[in-house]
């Protein structure tokens, strides 16, 4: 017999050691205990499973191992089970000591006497899921600066808007434009305006609490989220921010760089679009009355 012929002939269970992931039985009792009754191939996540364990009671095992990600997955069994859908999910398995491995998860449900039974497979895809955050981290970062840009700073707000009407929480936002930024790029060359700007977005990160979000809305125009804080106490910390930004060097010197900040606390049930344009409007009101100031109003 030919070699070709040879592996064509190789058999199911020779090959199924070589599957870049695992095929698997899964049985699930009524009374919730659970085990694999079946789980063979390959990949890394496997070799580091206890499948003796896994084939007796895999419940345990399997909650110390998917974590925060216990609960959803029995949910999509539950639904699998009750509406006889597959049972399609994905979750991370963590290991002490390891890299978590992201697993994707495909399997077919089968009512059986006592419970339900499902046969499937599940696939590493931890190299796509890094891929896919890494995609995720370029749509929402700023290339210059490496802060939020505005579609994350937008996400966030909305987020946080939602939080401060439901619990009646204050949320204020600040909006910091640098001044005469035009000219300091006509009179120290645009590389050493790019500096300023990457190194006033680690300053005022620096200067805020990791619940903040301060991001780039575009241009030389800053926005920083307070979580928690009311337009008084956002006024403190714009002026803080304010005179700590005036008195450092940037690189070309102290005072170079000098800040107008504006001002809003949230009004539940505005728009966001109608609370940035109020900071904005604010900020366009210390413009207007000399720069390098703090303003609440217009
Ligand atoms: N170096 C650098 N400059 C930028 C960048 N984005 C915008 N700018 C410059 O920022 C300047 C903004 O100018 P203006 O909008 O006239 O505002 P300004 O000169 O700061 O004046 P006021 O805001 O009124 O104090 C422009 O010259 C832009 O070219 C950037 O990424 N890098």
């Amino acid at each position: 017999m030919s070699a070709d012929k040879d592996a064509m002939t190789t058999s199911a269970n020779d090959l199924v050691l070589d599957l870049p992931g695992v095929i698997f039985q899964f049985h699930r009792r009524q009374d919730g205990h659970m085990h694999f009754s079946y789980l063979e191939g390959g990949g890394r996540a496997l070799a580091t499973l206890d499948r003796r364990q896994l084939a007796i009671d895999a419940g345990g095992l399997l909650e110390q191992l998917t974590g925060e990600h216990y609960p959803s997955i029995m949910a999509a069994l539950e639904r699998s089970e009750r509406w006889q859908i597959p049972l399609a999910t994905r979750f991370r398995l963590t290991f002490p000591d390891a890299s978590p491995y992201w697993i994707a998860i495909s399997a077919k449900p089968t009512l059986t006497d006592g419970g339900c039974l499902w046969r499937g497979m599940m696939v590493d895809i931890s190299d796509q899921v890094a891929e896919e955050q890494r995609l995720r981290k370029l749509c929402d970062t700023d290339p210059l600066t490496g802060l939020p840009n505005r579609r994350k700073l937008m996400m966030y707000l909305t987020h946080q808007a939602s939080l401060s009407a439901r619990h009646a929480t204050p949320l204020a936002i600040m909006m910091l434009d640098i001044d005469h930024f035009k000219q300091f790029n006509d009179r120290w060359g645009h590389l050493q305006g790019d500096q300023v700007l990457r190194r006033l977005a680690k300053h005022t990160q620096r200067s805020f609490r990791c619940e903040d979000m301060v991001a780039r809305l575009g241009g030389e125009e800053f926005v920083v989220v307070l979580p928690l804080t009311t337009l008084d106490q956002s006024v403190a910390l714009a002026d803080r921010l304010r005179h700590s930004v005036a008195s450092c060097d940037f690189g070309t010197g102290q005072g170079e760089v000098t800040l107008s900040i504006g001002l809003a606390e949230y009004r539940a049930g505005e728009t966001l679009e109608r609370f940035i344009d109020r900071a904005d409007q604010a900020l366009y009101g210390a413009k207007g009355t000399g720069r390098d100031r703090v303003s609440t109003t217009p």
